[in-house]
């Protein structure tokens, strides 16, 4: 009895905490993703090379900041993870990670990638990624989360900044394209999350979060994951119709809309247990590809 108090209190204090814990904190997977599409920017912003230490030192910077971000949600949102399956066993919810050095590590991450940019990069960079920081961790977790099934429409905005983020690393300045680009993730989000939700469903209204299918149903998020995918579609298109891109980018991008459109029509008219699931899938899969099919159509030199 004695020991298994005394495991019990080591745990809650984040002494049985790895390296692996910390790592799973900054959201890898997401960040990666959030780094390509920051990488992307940077190579759209110039028809040459990008500089090596400002790419380097911009994806470092950018990256910690992202994961910093990512720790603080850890934080905030530890009540409200330890009661969902998806996220219970989660560092921070299970106690294996402590609030007080999780917002350390996330303080550490902060500091030195803002430092990096400032440094490094630009001012404009480094305010831009602290504001997208603030936009994620305080706006979003803290408050819209909690407040409005329109959380993840308006939050999306600082998930979706990475392409800009990039495109100032290089230039230093805000430009049409780069709002283009920051405009295709802010379309992409919801139907990315809400098909998630629509899976998730239960586990979101045990906790009390007000996502759209616990609010408004799960037939009205699936008429909005299809809506918001037509509109995907069609903001995909721009950068083909003003010029900013070419064939490579028409001919892929089509073919991946095509392929999320398919899964919102199925997820909205014929769902099958895992349609909303592999709907999600598909999202992450259509963004990834998608800013690689931009980078192709950037470097080879292929015209109509
Ligand atoms: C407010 C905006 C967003 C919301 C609410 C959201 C929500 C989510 C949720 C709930 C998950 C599941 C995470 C898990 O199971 O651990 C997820 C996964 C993921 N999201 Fe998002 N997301 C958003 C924006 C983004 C953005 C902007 C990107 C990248 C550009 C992104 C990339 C990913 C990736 C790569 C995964 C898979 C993570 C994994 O498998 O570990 N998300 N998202
Ligand atoms: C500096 C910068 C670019 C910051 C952006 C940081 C960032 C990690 C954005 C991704 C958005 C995301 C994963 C939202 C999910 O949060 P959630 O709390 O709804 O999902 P969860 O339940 O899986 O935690």
């Amino acid at each position: 009895m004695a020991k298994s108090l005394s495991i019990s209190s080591s745990v809650r204090q984040g002494k049985n905490s790895t390296w692996r814990d910390y790592y799973e904190l900054t959201k890898p997977n997401v960040v990666m993703l959030l780094l390509l599409t920051a990488l992307v920017g940077m190579c759209l912003a110039t028809p040459g090379w990008v500089d090596a230490t400002v790419l380097i030192s911009g994806m470092l910077g950018i990256g910690m900041l992202s994961a910093s971000a990512a720790v603080i949600n850890h934080v905030v949102d530890h009540q409200i993870d330890s009661v969902m399956a998806r996220t219970f066993n989660r560092p921070v919810a299970k106690g294996k990670v402590s609030i007080s050095r999780a917002l350390w590590f996330s303080g550490v991450l902060g500091v030195v990638g803002f430092a990096i940019l400032c440094l490094f990069v630009n001012m404009l960079t480094a305010w831009l990624t602290l504001a997208s920081l603030v936009g994620y961790a305080v706006v979003y977790t803290v408050y819209l989360k909690r407040a409005t099934p329109q959380n993840i429409v308006i939050g999306g905005l600082a998930g979706a900044a990475p392409p800009l983020l990039g495109w100032t690393a290089v230039t230093g300045e805000i430009h049409a394209h780069a709002l283009l680009l920051v405009l295709i993730i802010f379309t992409w989000t919801p139907p990315h999350f809400w098909a998630l939700a629509i899976h998730r469903e239960k586990d979101y209204a045990k906790a009390k979060v007000p996502m759209l299918p616990v609010t408004h149903g799960v037939a009205f998020t699936k008429t909005s994951v299809l809506l918001y995918t037509v509109l995907l579609s069609l903001v995909c298109l721009l950068p083909y119709l003003i010029g900013m891109s070419d064939i490579i980018y028409l001919i892929g991008s089509s073919v991946l809309n095509a392929g999320f459109l398919y899964y919102a029509i199925k997820l909205k008219f014929a769902a099958k247990a895992q349609t909303a699931m592999q709907t999600f899938k598909f999202s992450i899969l259509h963004l990834m590809l998608l800013f690689v099919v931009l980078l192709l159509d950037h470097y080879v030199p292929l015209s109509l």
